[in-house]
């Protein structure tokens, strides 16, 4: 007969060899070929917390240029218990922008970010201090849920804009929904937002009124094709739009303004081109023009230079659906790629690429988006929909900040 002791004996044997054979399999990962050298990290935490320590912004991570120095430009790692392969490799990055296929849109407003711009910007003189991000943030989605949902009931558009506040500027908090905690407010927000924007959309589809052109274009596009989006997925579609657009604009604009601030030859050359566009407008208070964007030269240039060097995260994000050769290695379906801009330190490409130099683009061609040698938005068919409108509500928002003296 076997002894209860044998028995627990046993289960615990058994337990253990389970528990090293999940451990094995998890540093192992299965591939059609060979991956790329690096480590799982622990299981599920993988190397989370390594990625998540403080770095200088600009800069790539010490988590990266360890790995960078151990494993080469293409090495595996876990992050947030999924599987991912990084890449600092830029062709490889740019064969991989290629893949996948979203329609892209476009937006273009300019009436609207001066006005908002301009309010606010006094608003923000008249009370002796500006919160840039925070005011980039409003400008963004007073402008985006115009564009997305066409006029909103006023109180209704207050009440969306508001609901951002309690988003964090930082995604890394603990996990407890209890009231009170910033996880708990978020989540409530965001119920909030999705029922405001539910309400919205429902009304207007009762009584034929207009949606803004991005929505009519997500449901001419489902309609027309052989699915059709239900109005929930819509608003989870267009929730995600405005959350993306939110992470990364208002950031970046804070980011340009500590720049400016600490290079007085840029600042000085700023006020220089704004006041010449104040100083040609015949009429006090008239409204920018096209015309006027496309004259901000130098302002773009700082633009396109401050997302070059601050640009320490990844850009073109992929998860494969078939197993991918690169060289010798493999990056299996299912893994999440991250592809880094590397590129935008390389001093072949970029002469003292550490060197803040909004005139390293003089005589460039300002309007492009995308080149093999820089991929802030990303690159392919994937290219961030949003990097238009993000370059004229910077622009127009600089205009206005530079109508000021102004320091951190
Ligand atoms: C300076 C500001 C911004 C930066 C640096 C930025 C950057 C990016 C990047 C790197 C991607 C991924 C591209 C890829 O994986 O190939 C992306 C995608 C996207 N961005 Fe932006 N973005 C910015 C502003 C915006 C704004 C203002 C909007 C909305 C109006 C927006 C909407 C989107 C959307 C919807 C996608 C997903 C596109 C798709 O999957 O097809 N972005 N962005």
């Amino acid at each position: 007969m076997v002894e209860v002791h044998e028995l627990w004996t046993l289960i615990v044997s058994l337990i253990v060899l389970k528990l090293c054979h999940w451990i094995y399999q998890w540093n192992n990962p299965k591939c059609n070929g060979k991956l790329p050298p690096g480590s799982m990290g622990f299981p599920i935490i993988g190397e989370t917390f390594e990625l998540m320590k403080p770095h200088d912004a600009l800069q790539f991570s010490t988590f990266l240029k360890k790995r960078i120095l151990r494993h080469g430009q293409l090495f595996r790692t876990s992050l947030f218990g999924g599987k991912v392969i990084i890449s600092m490799d830029n062709e490889l990055n740019m064969e991989m922008a290629k893949k996948n296929y979203v329609p892209g849109l476009k937006l273009r407003i300019i009436e609207d970010i001066d006005l908002l711009a301009r309010k606010y910007m006094e608003e923000g003189a008249t009370n002796g201090y500006l919160d840039v991000k925070e005011t980039a943030s409003m400008i963004l989605i007073e402008c985006l849920a115009k564009k997305v949902m066409g006029e909103m009931e006023p109180e209704a558009a207050k009440e969306l804009a508001l609901c951002w506040r309690f988003f964090p500027s930082g995604w890394f908090r603990f996990p407890f929904n209890i009231p009170g905690t910033g996880l708990y407010k978020m989540i409530k927000a965001r119920k909030k937002m999705m029922k405001l924007l539910k309400e919205t959309v429902m009304k207007k589809k009762a009584s034929g009124e207009e949606f803004g052109e991005f929505f009519n274009i997500i449901f001419k596009e489902m309609e027309g094709g052989k699915e059709r989006m239900s109005v929930e997925n819509a608003i989870e579609y267009i929730y995600t739009f405005f959350l993306i657009a939110n992470e990364t604009t208002p950031r970046i604009l804070a980011t340009i303004v500590k720049l400016v601030s600490e290079n007085p030859k840029v600042m000085h050359e700023l006020h220089k081109e704004h006041a010449g566009i104040l100083g040609f407008k015949t009429e006090k208070g008239a409204g920018l023009t096209w015309e006027d964007y496309k004259s901000m030269t130098f302002t773009q240039m700082v633009i396109n230079e401050s997302l070059r060097i601050t640009t320490t995260v990844p850009t073109v994000h992929r998860i494969p659906e078939h197993d991918i050769k690169v060289g010798d290695y493999t990056i299996p379906a299912g893994w999440t790629f991250m592809g880094y801009p590397s590129v935008h330190y390389n001093p072949e490409k970029y002469d003292d690429p550490f060197v803040f130099s909004p005139w390293r683009w003089k005589g460039k061609d300002l309007g492009a988006i995308v080149s093999k040698n820089y991929i802030p938005f990303g690159a392919g068919p994937r290219l961030c929909v949003g990097a238009d409108f993000a370059k004229l509500l910077m622009t127009i928002f600089l205009h206005h900040l530079c109508r000021y003296r102004f320091i951190l």
